[in-house]
């Protein structure tokens, strides 16, 4: 199935990178986790020291791997990047570490992913900014510590949840990123539209933003799908009748769900009488990952109170049912007393 809207990472990367703000006056929204750092930001230049350690987290394409790079460049200070999954050995680890300059931003994306053994060197290193490494095998073993420069650690992750409380009590600062609004979105839109050359008018982008499921990297790969709609069919201006027609020939209904959005809520309604149902068995029904489900789709789905999470499994709401025209069923007599 082809998922325009996809919040995963793709090839489209190059040129998403050239749309990445460099500083933190031209990052859109969040505003709280932009006037918390950029206080502490203030505060660590002014004393000449390093930033405290940053964790952020929040859905994907909301804008973490970004704001890492706006703290490095704001901080003035190198930033090398990294993800959980490619820190295979301590090793690898010990040797990023070392090789980091004072006050340097080490970025490790999916931190979560870390491996027990990796996380255990990151402990010290964070708190003592101190590496502890074995040296030889067996009897003749022994420890050394080595001196590490202060550095800052900016962690970004989906799921916070996943983190060990070792870990996670160990950031000074902890941001967590939100949706974008709809004007946020149409000044993103209008902002890359700038900066590929594209005419794009106010309530095109307004349209776009709509149906963007409060995530700036889908605003941007929309923005690009439905300028090859506006150059072939239209005559290249982005206008809301333009947004309109290419959304719906990607199959991007009014609220911004696509496919599997779609497929979720449906499955959950007409295969699972609304539920609840849980989370593995709608994977299995619609072949997808949970884990894909959990981190992409649920978190627009439930912030927007199209489905519910509870104990017992995943439950979709009135709204849901009146997205798609069908009734509700009745709750059942007597629930509220
Ligand atoms: N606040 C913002 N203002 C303007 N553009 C933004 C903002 N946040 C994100 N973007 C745009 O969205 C794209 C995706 O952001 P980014 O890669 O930082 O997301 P992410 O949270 O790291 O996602 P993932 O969890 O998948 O790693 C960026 O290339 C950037 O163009
Ligand atoms: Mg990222």
């Amino acid at each position: 199935m082809t998922r325009f809207i996809s919040a995963e990472r793709s090839e489209d990367d190059l040129l998403e990178a050239s749309l990445r703000p460099r500083a933190l006056a031209d990052y859109v929204g969040q505003e709280k986790a932009k006037g918390n750092l950029g206080l502490f930001i203030d505060a660590a230049r002014g004393r000449g020291e390093a930033l405290d350690h940053v964790l952020l987290y929040g859905p994907p394409g909301l804008g973490k791997t970004t704001l890492a790079n706006i703290i490095a460049c704001e901080m003035g200070v190198n930033i090398k990047s990294t993800s959980g999954p490619v820190i295979e050995r301590p090793g690898d680890l010990a040797a990023i570490l070392t090789n980091l300059e004072p006050h340097d931003v080490l970025f490790i994306d999916e931190i979560h992913r870390l491996s027990h053994v990796v996380e255990e060197i990151l402990y010290p290193a964070m708190e003592d900014f101190q590496l502890d490494i074995i040296i030889g095998q067996g009897p003749s073993a022994r420890t050394i510590k080595l001196d590490l420069p202060k550095f800052t650690l900016v962690g970004a992750t989906t799921r916070a949840g996943l983190l060990s409380s070792p870990l996670r009590d160990r950031f000074g600062v902890i941001s967590r990123l939100e949706f974008y609004t709809h004007d946020e979105l149409a000044f993103i839109i209008t902002r890359s539209a700038r900066i590929f050359g594209m005419e794009i008018a106010p309530d095109g982008a307004l349209e776009l933003a709509r149906r963007s499921r409060g995530t700036p990297r889908i605003a941007n790969r929309l923005l690009r799908r439905v300028r090859d709609f506006a150059q072939v069919r239209a005559d290249g201006v982005i206008t809301r009748e333009v947004a309109d027609q290419a959304l719906a020939l990607l199959e991007i209904d009014d609220m911004g769900f696509d496919t599997m959005d779609r497929a979720i809520l449906l499955t959950i309604i007409d295969k699972f009488g609304g539920g609840p149902v849980g989370l593995d068995t709608i994977a299995a029904a619609i072949s997808e990952e949970s884990d894909t489900i959990e981190d992409v789709y649920e978190p627009f789905l439930i912030q927007n109170g199209f489905l519910n999470r509870t104990p017992r499994g995943r439950v979709a709401t009135a709204a849901a049912y009146s997205h798609f025209g069908r009734i509700a069923p009745e709750p059942p007599q007597g629930r509220l007393f």
